[in-house]
């Protein structure tokens, strides 16, 4: 249990509760694919990692840069301009990924959380379309606004001109059409000059496709990213599976699915072949399949009541006191709503801004927000500083914040899975073994789950006692 007072908190112990040797557990979502799927040749290419190396015809992964590994592929303003941004070695998903992708391979790019799978896709969408016609030659489709945003970023980063070049050819256009944006002036963009690449949530693309406003007649490459979870979600799953096979067909596009969980993975490219979502040859390029989470992440856990959660965090985030640090609540029950209950997370903002340790830099990330409140959240944050933000699963999915050194789970998140990509908000410097930590505060009820966490993704979570 945990006791607070101000002395206690500098003279705070740290110690390890557990002994364990060894973690070499078996992960619960392990597929064991029945013998007659596989009893011909295979349908699936699914290679290990090392299979890939055997494959590919690519430099020694110690030596590569990106350069070498999109000459000939990418256009040399694009390749200028991946360098002018800053991103020279290739991280080993995208040294594994980019031969398959310039092939015209189908992909399921399935790499732990920030190894960089968004530049692995991008590269091969920027190799193929041809900025100089107009119409939808790429689309992504994303699970949430926030990834959206972030990617729909990233690719207008990349498809601008490189500072040096002012004349040259044209760049492409990307458009974001993602819920709560303003569908009516996209109509209005669709028809008169569609765009290169589209970035889109599965609402906003159903409109567009249903009102035959959006076009996928000359898409080449289809992504979906974070697609474990899109499959997962009964709100969008049909409409991901109309449009893999109806509004489009895998004979003429290629396609990419990318995450860095994907449970039962094996059935998962069994079913993609079979429902012809992919074809037949896709690549399952599947790496540090033995490590699910970045080794720079740091385990930890405090147990304590409930009514102890917020002082236990207070007292966390003065001992840590993290530069960048993101807080997970969960979202509020429909029961507690009906009840009027104001939101737990909105109560956690109050608690921290109002407490002695002058928390007056906290924002905040929810579902309820509009549009343009949770896009000012994250460009707040993303405008350098430290900040400290308390947010719901929204921002559990591929959101990239890189300063973040912290991550507190105030609530147990729901699965593995979960954790994983929470837990997944830190450690997203390719290059870095900067030591980054992942907290949950649990009940004591809740120890067990935390453990089978710990089970299912083979990581070792060390007690913080007061
Ligand atoms: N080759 C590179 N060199 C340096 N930084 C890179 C490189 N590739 C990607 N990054 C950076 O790594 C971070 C994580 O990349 P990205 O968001 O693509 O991860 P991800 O694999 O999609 O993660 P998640 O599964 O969590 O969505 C980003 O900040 C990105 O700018």
């Amino acid at each position: 249990m945990a006791c607070f007072s101000a002395t206690q908190l500098h003279t705070l112990l740290w110690t390890s509760s557990l002994n364990r040797t060894s973690h070499h557990f078996k992960p619960k979502y392990t597929y064991r694919t029945p013998k007659f799927l596989f009893r011909q040749k295979p349908l699936i290419a699914s290679f290990s990692t090392s299979d890939i190396e055997a494959r590919t015809e690519t430099k020694d992964s110690s030596t590569a840069t990106l350069r070498e590994l999109c000459h000939g592929h990418v256009p040399e303003h694009v390749i200028r301009r991946v360098e002018e941004v800053g991103y020279v070695i290739p991280t080993e998903v995208q040294l594994q990924a980019l031969p398959f992708l310039y092939s015209g391979r189908d992909c399921v790019l399935h790499a732990q959380t920030g190894s960089g799978k968004t530049l692995a896709y991008l590269l091969q969408i920027l190799s193929v379309i041809d900025s100089q016609r107009s119409a939808v030659q790429a689309l992504i489709v994303v699970p949430t606004r926030e990834l959206g945003m972030q990617v729909t970023k990233v690719a207008r980063t990349l498809a601008a001109k490189p500072s040096e070049l002012e004349s040259g050819p044209k760049s492409c256009t990307v458009m974001a059409l993602l819920d709560g944006g303003m569908l009516n002036r996209h109509k209005s963009w669709l028809k008169a000059e569609p765009p290169t690449i589209v970035v889109a949530t599965m609402g906003s693309l159903c409109q567009m496709l249903e009102k035959h406003v959006l076009k996928l007649d000359s898409c080449q490459v289809l992504v979906v990213d974070e697609v474990d979870f899109m499959f997962n979600s009964s709100k969008e799953i049909s409409s991901l599976k109309r449009l893999l096979t109806s509004y489009s067909s895998s004979k003429n596009r290629q396609t990419i699915f990318a995450s860095a969980s994907i449970p039962q993975h094996r059935r998962f490219l069994y079913d993609c072949v079979q429902q012809k979502w992919t074809k037949a040859d896709v690549v399952h390029v599947h790496v540090n399949s033995v490590e699910p989470m970045p080794s720079c992440l740091h385990h930890r856990f405090v147990v304590c009541t409930k009514r102890e959660k917020n002082q236990v965090l207070l007292s966390l985030l003065q001992v840590d006191s993290p530069e960048s640090a993101i807080i997970f609540v969960s979202e509020q029950s429909e029961k507690s709503k009906k009840a009027g209950n104001a939101p737990p997370i909105t109560l956690l903002v109050d608690f921290l801004m109002s407490s002695s340790g002058g928390f007056s830099n906290v924002s905040l990330l929810e579902e309820d927000m509009n549009f343009n409140k949770r896009a000012a959240s994250l460009s707040e944050l993303r405008g350098g500083g430290g900040y400290l933000l308390v947010a719901t699963d929204i921002a559990a999915r591929g959101v990239d914040l890189p300063e973040t050194t912290h991550i507190y789970n105030f609530d147990i998140p729901k699965d593995a899975v979960n954790y994983l990509h929470r837990a997944g908000r830190t450690g997203r410097k390719p290059f870095s073994d900067k030591k980054c930590f992942v907290t949950s505060i649990i009940t004591v009820e809740e120890r067990f789950v935390l453990q089978r966490f710990e089970n299912e993704l083979m990581f070792r979570c060390e007690q913080l006692f007061f």
